[in-house]
């Protein structure tokens, strides 16, 4: 029988800084998750590629400019939640335009890949930490 559960594609950046430093976000209260440190994204919407959805996200979560041909696939994650199947989207990125604004999160920190360790972040998120230490 075949499984019906709906994907829910999200999409997310690693920024990546010249120290080799990563840009995380704390989630808003009144989100799910809300608290936890994550990559900067958001859900794929219907009709829109992966690249062009983190496009937007980054501007709106951000005032980023980034070009699509600058983000990079690194990983996936794929796992149950709330009822649906999260298949979350990494992509590295290492040039941007304009400096990260605090638009659409509680916090923005800059942390080494090994700092990421100490951090909550959504439980899709934690092999996401190891790869990228290998990067
Ligand atoms: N952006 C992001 N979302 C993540 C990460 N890890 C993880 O499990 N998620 C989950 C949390 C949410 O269930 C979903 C993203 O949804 P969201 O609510 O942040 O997306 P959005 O920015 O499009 O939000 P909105 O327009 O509905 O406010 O993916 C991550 O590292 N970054």
């Amino acid at each position: 029988m075949p499984n019906s559960t709906a994907l829910f594609p999200v999409v997310a950046a690693a920024l990546i800084d010249d120290a080799g430093r990563v840009l995380v976000q704390q989630r808003p209260p009144g989100k799910q998750m809300a608290g936890l440190w994550e990559f900067p994204g958001g859900k794929v919407e219907p009709g829109e590629s992966p690249e062009a959805a983190l496009v937007r996200e980054l501007n709106e979560e951000l005032a980023l400019t980034v070009a699509a041909a600058d983000l990079y696939p690194v990983t996936f994650a794929s796992q149950a939640l709330s009822g649906k199947h999260l298949v979350l989207l990494l992509y590295a990125c290492r040039r941007w335009i304009g400096t990260p604004a605090l638009l659409d999160a509680v916090a923005l920190q800059w942390a080494m890949p090994a700092e990421l360790r100490l951090l909550p972040m959504p439980p899709a998120d934690a092999p996401f930490v190891a790869t990228l230490e290998r990067l």
